[in-house]
């Protein structure tokens, strides 16, 4: 589905990714964690085209990305951010803005919109506007609006980072039942291991623009992983991930 070969990022003579390869299959979620700074966004950004790499290739669905990445290829992917970036207008309208572009008729935009809201459990809000909602409740319509365009590739950014540990938890348990049903390839940045070992089949650690290990997440952070992450500065962090998995 898409696939970057030895992709690597400097700016400001800073290399912030080494050349790197990744991959994700079609119906999969694949996870990238690490501590802070270690590049996990950056490699997002070039995977969902906002950035251009400064060496290697992308490929998506198999054709190599050209360095001007055409209109009908950023089409097919959709991207939540930890800020869920909605429009000033109801929340209806920035479910159906995606629609509108792609030009659908009026009558499937409004079946698509309601459905989406539904799966998120926001359909109530549906006349409310965005700018009055809870901070889950925005990021639930973000959800809706990625999903409504049935994108072929979604990036989520940190998705629940901004959000409290209830909040959180009933959107990560929404959003599993969702790509349980939709298949959507996904890559997904978090923080929260949580949120790896429920909603990734795979993920991978980064750290100082490196992949250090690869692999399903609970095998992950074995033996010398393990040892290589403990000596980063984010300490707490890995021994979180470690006592969940009580490795
Ligand atoms: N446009 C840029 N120009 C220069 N440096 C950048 C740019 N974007 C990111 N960086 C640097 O690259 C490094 C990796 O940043 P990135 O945001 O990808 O890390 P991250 O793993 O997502 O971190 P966090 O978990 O804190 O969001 C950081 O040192 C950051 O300051």
């Amino acid at each position: 589905m898409l696939e970057a070969k030895e992709i690597s990022w400097i700016q400001d003579h800073k290399t912030i990714l080494h050349p790197l390869h990744f991959h994700l299959l079609p119906g999969e979620c694949v996870g990238l964690i690490g501590p802070n700074g270690s590049g996990k966004s950056s490699l997002l950004k070039i995977l969902a085209f906002l950035e251009s790499p400064t060496s290697g290739q992308l490929y998506f669905q198999g054709q190599a990305v050209p360095k001007s990445v055409p209109l009908t290829i950023r089409r097919k992917i959709a991207i939540v951010f930890q800020e869920s970036l909605l429009l000033n207008t109801g929340v209806f309208n920035n479910v159906a803005m995606g629609l509108k572009i792609r030009g659908l008729p009026k009558e499937r935009i409004r079946e698509k919109v309601d459905y989406w809201l539904e799966q998120f459990g926001v359909i109530h809000l549906s006349k409310q506007s965005a700018r009055s909602l809870s901070g889950g409740e925005a990021q639930r319509v973000s959800l809706a609006r990625a999903f409504a365009i049935e994108p072929d590739v979604l990036f989520l950014d940190e998705p629940f980072s901004a959000l409290d540990a209830p909040t959180k938890e009933g959107l990560r348990i929404d959003l599993a039942k969702v790509f349980k049903s939709t298949q959507t390839s996904t890559v997904l940045v978090s923080h929260d291991f949580k949120d790896i070992a429920h909603l990734t089949s795979r993920a991978l650690i980064l750290l100082n623009g490196q992949v250090l290990a690869e692999g399903p997440p609970s095998e992950l952070l074995k033996n010398s992983h393990k040892a290589e992450l403990q000596k980063s500065s984010h300490i707490e962090e890995v021994d979180r991930f470690l006592a969940y998995f009580s490795l």
